[in-house]
C-alpha cells in the first residue's frame, strides 16, 4: 500500500539487513490459522461474480484455500513455475526504495503477521491476509506480473523526478483499488484493497455511491486518495493489456515534468475529460463515511 509515501523514515529493526527481509516466516499457531480460514471463508461469500476471473483463477492455481496461513516457500515454488515471482516475509511497511527493489526483482514483500480477532474487520497496516490473499493471486496473471515488476522499476525513476506521490496514486487506483470491465456491464474488482475485505467488494462493484471512471493515467496521477475509508471513486481498465499499454509502454518523463506539485483533483471529482461508466451519488462519502453510520451497501 502506498502508505510509505507519507510515513516518516522507518527505523529498521536490529535483526534485519538492508533488504528488510525476515530470515524466516512467522510460525503461526492454530488461532492464527483459524483467523486466516475465517477471513478466507468470509471473502468467498462475496467474491464469485465480483472478483476478476484472473484473481479467482489465481486463488485456485495457488490453492490458497488449502487451510491455514500459506507457507511462503510453497507459494513461491508454485508462483515461480507460473510467472517467476516469489513471496518474501517483511515485518511491516518497508521503505519505498526497498519495496521497489523487491518488486523489480519479482519478489513480493508480504507482511508476516496476521490480524487478531479484535482487528478482524479493519486494520491500518497490511497483514499477511491482505498481502497474500489480496495481492498474490493476481501475480499468476502473466501481464499483471510484468506490470508489477515494471512498477518497481518505475519507482526509482519517480523518486529521481521527485514524483513519488503521483506514482503512488497510480498504485492506489490500480494495484490496490482497481476495477476491470470484463464485458460491457460486467465490472469486476482486481485491486487487493477491495478483494481483501468484505464490504468494499460489494460497494466498489455494485453500490450507487462511488464514481466509476475509465482509467486515464494523466488524470489518475493528479488525483488525491484517502487511505482509511471506502473510495469515492474507482478507475476501470478494459484489460491488463490496456493497463500495461497505458503505463509501461509509455514514457512518463513529460508527464512528470508537467505535473503540478500536489494533487490537482479531489478524490470525489468528476472532470471534463472523464469517460464515466457510473456517475456516483457520493451518498456514502457525503454523509461522512466510516464512523458516521452512513450505509456503504
Ligand atoms: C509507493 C510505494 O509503492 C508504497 O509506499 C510502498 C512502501 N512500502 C511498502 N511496504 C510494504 N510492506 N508493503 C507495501 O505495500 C508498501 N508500499
Ligand atoms: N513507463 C513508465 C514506467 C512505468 C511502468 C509501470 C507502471 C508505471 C510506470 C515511465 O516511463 O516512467
Ligand atoms: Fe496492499
Amino acid at each position: 500500500m502506498p502508505e510509505g509515501v507519507f510515513t516518516a523514515p522507518l527505523k529498521r529493526p536490529d535483526h534485519l539487513g538492508e533488504d528488510w527481509l525476515e530470515p524466516k516466516q512467522t510460525e503461526y499457531d492454530s488461532d492464527d490459522d483459524a483467523i486466516w480460514n475465517d477471513l478466507f471463508a468470509r471473502q468467498m461469500e462475496v467474491l464469485p461474480g465480483r472478483a476478476a476471473t484472473a484473481f479467482m483463477q489465481g486463488l485456485e492455481k495457488l490453492d490458497l484455500g488449502r487451510g491455514g496461513v500459506p507457507d511462503f516457500g510453497d507459494l513461491s515454488a508454485e508462483l515461480g513455475r507460473l510467472t517467476g515471482w516469489s513471496v518474501v516475509p517483511v515485518p511491516m511497511l518497508i521503505p519505498d526504495h526497498v519495496f521497489f527493489w523487491h518488486l523489480a526483482n519479482r519478489r513480493f514483500p508480504a507482511g508476516n503477521f496476521i490480524r487478531t480477532r479484535e482487528t478482524f474487520d479493519y486494520i491500518q497496516e497490511p497483514d499477511v491476509f491482505h498481502d497474500v490473499f489480496g495481492h498474490v493471486p493476481m501475480l499468476t496473471d502473466p501481464v499483471y506480473a510484468d506490470y508489477m515488476q515494471e512498477y518497481g522499476k518505475a519507482g526509482w525513476k519517480a523518486m529521481r523526478h521527485n514524483r513519488l506521490k503521483a506514482l503512488g496514486s497510480l498504485y492506489w487506483y490500480t494495484v490496490e483499488f482497481g476495477l476491470l470491465q470484463e464485458a460491457p456491464g460486467d465490472i469486476r474488482a482486481y485491486g487487493a484493497g477491495i478483494l481483501s475485505g468484505p464490504t468494499e467488494v460489494v460497494y466498489a462493484v455494485e453500490a450507487e455511491s462511488p464514481n466509476r471512471i475509465m482509467l486515464n493515467v494523466d488524470r489518475v496521477m493528479r488525483t488525491d486518495y484517502v487511505i482509511s475509508d471506502l473510495q469515492p471513486t474507482y478507475f476501470v481498465i478494459k484489460s491488463f493489456e490496456d493497463l500495461y499499454q497505458q503505463t509501461v509502454e509509455r514514457d512518463f518523463d513529460r508527464l512528470y515534468r508537467t505535473l503540478d506539485p500536489g494533487f490537482t483533483y479531489a478524490n470525489t471529482a468528476v472532470i471534463d475529460v472523464d469517460d464515466v461508466l457510473h456517475p456516483g451519488t457520493l451518498e456514502y462519502t457525503l454523509r461522512g463515511g466510516r464512523g458516521s453510520g452512513a450505509k456503504a451497501v
